[in-house]
């Protein structure tokens, strides 16, 4: 039987608790929403295949709780991961502020070179908003890596954002492992099963 994907990769999510991890992997992998909090215990995973560079990529999507007493357990997956999305709330300024602490941690724990990517989530309520947008691509160019703001809420940039990580992993292991299947400069991004047409509603 033929292989079903041609990559695996493994992504993790990482921020302060609340500021909405959860619910960006279950936008992602169920396009699901729910209101309700359930504080993550831990760890978990969810899975989605996308199709990027004629490429079908697994991605296991891990979900770290983001309260401190489970630190010990969650940076212990921080080694084997491929990609990590700091993930922040732009109603929230604590959040956004504990981004520099939670790179700290990449450092600490994670593999060198791992790709990273940054979000500002609940774009939807930008009546709340405490994060300008320019704040936190001021902090994304310092370090170097993307930036989206994002919604579970309304799926606004949800697919997109996984992957354009999920398409630099590619290309930066296509540059080492691929040969000649590496193309830098094709712009085809594209996910395998599902659309995002929701807009990011104000309010
Ligand atoms: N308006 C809005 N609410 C959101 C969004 N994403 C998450 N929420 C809400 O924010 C709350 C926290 O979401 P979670 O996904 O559980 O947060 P988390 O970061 O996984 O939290 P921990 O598991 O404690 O680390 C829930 O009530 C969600 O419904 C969003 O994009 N917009």
């Amino acid at each position: 039987m033929a292989k079903a994907y041609d990559h695996l990769f493994k992504l993790l999510l990482i921020g302060d608790s609340g500021v909405g991890k959860t619910c960006l992997i279950i936008r992602f992998a169920e396009d699901n929403f729910n209101n309700t909090y359930i504080s993550t215990i831990g760890i978990d995973f969810k899975i989605r295949t996308v199709d990027i560079e004629g490429k079908k990529i697994k991605l296991q999507v891990w979900d770290t709780a983001g309260q401190e007493r489970f630190k010990t357990i969650t940076t212990a997956y921080y080694r084997g991961a491929m990609g990590i999305i700091l993930v922040y709330d732009i109603t929230d300024e604590k959040s956004f502020e504990n981004i520099q602490n939670w790179m700290k941690s990449i450092k600490e724990n994670a593999s060198a070179g791992v790709e990273r990517l940054l979000l500002g989530n609940k774009c939807d309520m930008e009546a709340k908003r405490k994060v300008q947008k320019e704040q936190a691509d001021k902090l994304a160019r310092e370090h170097g890596i993307r930036f989206f703001e994002t919604s579970a809420k309304s799926s606004m940039n949800v697919d997109e954002a996984f992957s354009s990580l999920a398409r630099d992993i590619l290309l930066k292991s296509g540059g080492r492992r691929l040969g000649n299947s590496y193309k830098p400069h094709s712009t085809d991004l594209k996910t395998c099963d599902k659309k995002n047409t929701n807009k990011c509603s104000l309010g």
